[in-house]
């Protein structure tokens, strides 16, 4: 498989003043072309910054980034390349239709079906009511799927989005999952960025962990979920603890971890000797067992 993107050893320090501060130490990760990676981070970690360093809006940088194998810093690395901003600022006096036209002659993209083409994914993203209304009256949430219907039209091989569900109803939220993973199940290679790893069970092949500038690790989703699954939390209510090392919280509450493989003989257990099962969640959250992960590769 082909590299789509790599981002090598990239440092970058800001000067503010007379103070010099660090916003990424030597991150470094990869891309296989038809890949999925979602950097995920609290906010200031860094993921935009990465973002910015592969467009080629910040150039003062430590380290290497490619696209398709060319040096990003090259117009050229970025002819199949398409982006998606948080907040995005497109042309107020243009119409989304305009906006769409104007993507697809910048990619240089001649389709004798041009309009058609672009009223349809205005009526994917459901803003074809907007299509002819200037941007800047357009409520923010439409200017979001307008955003990513001039993206989606220039059917890029790199995909970049940041945070591209903040701002979305959970309707549109939805329909953007459905859109995106039918744009990697046809091949696409997606880059987003996430403050959370919600959705991303239906996206991501793999997922990076970012903080305070550095990526602590990049692991296979697979593995994160089933290591979630190993390590569960049930809690009951009954006169006395009715399985060895329960902790109680609380008066005649009381809870106990389990592997996954041993819950249905725990709950029918618990049950049997009359106590009543009062809920059941995973022992860590993802972004818990991330941590556990750095941790064990010694980040
Ligand atoms: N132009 C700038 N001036 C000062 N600080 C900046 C500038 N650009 C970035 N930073 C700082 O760099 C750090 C990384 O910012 P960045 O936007 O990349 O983080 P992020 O992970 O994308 O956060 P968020 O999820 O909030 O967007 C933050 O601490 C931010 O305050």
């Amino acid at each position: 498989m082909n590299t789509a993107l790599s981002f090598h050893l990239v440092s970058k320090t800001l000067r503010i003043g007379r103070e010099r501060i660090q916003i990424l130490r030597d991150v470094s990760f990869e891309l296989k072309e038809g890949e999925t990676l979602a950097l995920l981070g609290p906010n200031g970690a860094g993921k935009s910054t990465c973002i910015r360093i592969i467009l080629d809006m910040i150039r003062d940088y430590r380290g290497s980034v490619t696209l398709h194998g060319h040096d990003a810093r090259r117009a050229q690395a970025r002819s199949h390349v398409a982006y998606v901003a948080e907040n995005p600022s497109l042309h107020e006096r243009l119409t989304p239709m305009e906006v769409l036209r104007t993507g697809l002659a910048r990619h240089d993209i001649r389709r004798s079906d041009a309009n058609a083409w672009c009223k349809c994914w205005l009526q994917r993203l459901e803003v074809e009511e907007y299509a002819h209304c200037l941007i800047g009256r357009l409520p923010k949430g439409a200017t979001q799927k307008v955003a990513l219907a001039h993206a989606m039209a220039v059917q890029p091989r790199l995909l970049i989005l940041d945070e591209p569900f903040s701002g979305l109803d959970p309707y549109a939220h939805g329909n953007v999952l459905h859109i995106l993973d039918e744009y990697r199940r046809a091949g696409g290679s997606l880059f987003l960025t996430s403050h959370r790893l919600q959705n991303m069970e239906r996206l991501a092949d793999r997922v990076g962990f970012m903080r305070k500038g550095k990526l602590l690790a990049v692991r296979p989703y697979r593995e994160l979920a089933t290591e979630r699954k190993a390590d569960l939390i049930i809690r009951y209510e009954a006169r006395h603890a009715l399985f060895d090392e329960s902790s109680s919280p609380c008066p005649g509450v009381f809870e106990y971890r389990l592997a996954y493989l041993e819950l249905q003989a725990s709950i029918a257990r618990l049950l049997a000797q009359g106590g009543t099962l009062l809920a059941i969640r995973p022992e860590l959250s993802l972004e818990d067992l991330f941590f556990r992960f750095a941790a064990r590769d010694g980040a």
